[in-house]
């Protein structure tokens, strides 16, 4: 397979890079830049001498042309105009941004205050949520890849709200992210010695994943709800934690959730359901496209702490673009991803 990485520079980019130069399918990697053409790749990134020597490109269509996968891993309001002229054109577009991923161009526009893309790509782009998605993701043209939080947010909550084992309205969902989240171009809030030693909420009640979180659970839920969702940022630079409260519906059990969880992703080889001790943390998942989900209901409150963790650059982005691209070349998902965990 041939694949051209558009945003090849940014984090995504670099760790699209770092998992498809493993892969046993993919014979040839591009590089495209929208500021940095002809510049050697592994001059840029010194770690990938050796391994990347190619020149980055500038963005042309004959280029695109010849490639059988395009990732686009650049900011939001970037593809909705790149990637129009692309569609049909014989490559599979698998795209990283939330340009694609809200069915209505009214929501996008009120949460990204950006113009959306075409009305009927956004009707034609299929959400890349591989686990529960799959089918579509097998014969989508456009992928839409899910934001981190959904990511970690939804793998958990979609089989409980779907057996109706925890009550779909009322879900409070409290998330932290890494600084890698926030991408390579430094700002106030990022800065070094702003946000270490520091844990700060932004975005309050206004983050753009809402209503994506809130239409994948009407998607593959069948109920709509209104979420409270936050996000903090903490500092370290990869990892999310996710953690959710529910009210238990009437007579269910923790250990029926569990059962349900289990049951779901029996078959899925990256998310893990965790039943020891009294919690978990990103280190288990850092460096890897594993999502791992630990769940314990209150006996005093009758509501169940839902947690989940990801690696944001992993199965938050690249990973599961990744995983995407093998579901739709019929290869096992984990070609390309199988690696271990950092941890520490
Ligand atoms: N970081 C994360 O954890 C996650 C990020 N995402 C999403 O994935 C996308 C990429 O994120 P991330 O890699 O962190 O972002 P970065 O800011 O690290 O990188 C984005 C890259 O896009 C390229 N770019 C910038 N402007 C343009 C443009 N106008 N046209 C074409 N390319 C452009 C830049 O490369 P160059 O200057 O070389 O063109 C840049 O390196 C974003 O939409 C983000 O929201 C999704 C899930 C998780
Ligand atoms: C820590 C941090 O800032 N994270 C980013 C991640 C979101 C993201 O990747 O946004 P898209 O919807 O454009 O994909 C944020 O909260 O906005």
């Amino acid at each position: 397979m041939k694949v051209g990485i558009i945003g090849a520079t940014g984090y995504g980019g670099l760790e699209l890079i770092r998992f498809l130069h493993n892969h046993s399918e993919v014979e040839h990697i591009e590089l495209f830049t929208s500021s940095e053409a002809d510049v050697l790749f592994s001059s840029k990134f010194g770690h990938l001498a050796n391994i990347m020597d190619t020149p980055l490109q500038k963005i042309d269509e004959a280029a695109l042309a010849t490639l059988d996968v395009i990732f686009t891993s650049t900011p939001s309001g970037v593809t909705s105009e790149l990637l129009p002229p692309l569609v049909g054109k014989g490559a599979k577009l698998i795209d990283l941004s939330g340009d694609y991923r809200l069915k209505d161009p009214r929501s996008y526009e009120n949460w990204y205050g950006k113009k959306a893309a075409p009305f009927d790509l956004l009707q034609q782009s299929v959400y890349g949520l591989t686990e529960w998605n799959a089918p579509q993701i097998k014969q989508a043209t456009l992928i839409a890849n899910p934001g981190c939080y959904p990511t970690a947010v939804l793998l958990p909550l979609l089989p409980l709200l779907k057996e109706q084992l925890i009550d779909s309205q009322h879900l409070i969902i409290d998330a932290k992210s890494g600084i890698s989240g926030a991408g390579n171009k430094p700002s106030q809030a990022t800065h070094f010695s702003e946000a270490n030693e520091s844990f700060a909420i932004y975005k309050a009640n206004t983050h753009q994943h809402i209503p994506e979180i809130e239409q994948a659970i009407a998607m593959f839920a069948g109920v709509e709800t209104a979420i409270s969702f936050n996000t903090h940022l903490i500092p370290m630079t990869r990892g999310i934690l996710a953690t959710s409260y529910a009210a238990m519906m009437p007579n269910v059990t923790e250990a029926q959730l569990i059962d349900c969880l289990q049951a779901t992703y029996e078959k899925h080889p990256f998310v893990r359901i965790v039943t020891e001790g009294s919690g978990i943390g990103t280190n288990r998942v850092k460096g890897s496209n594993y999502c791992d989900i630990f769940v314990k209901v209150d006996p005093r409150t009758n509501r169940a702490t839902i947690a989940s963790v990801i690696d944001n650059l992993v199965k938050g982005a690249a990973g599961q673009a990744i995983q995407n691209m093998n579901v739709q070349f019929d290869l096992p998902q984990t070609t390309g991803l199988d690696v271990v965990p950092f941890f520490i």
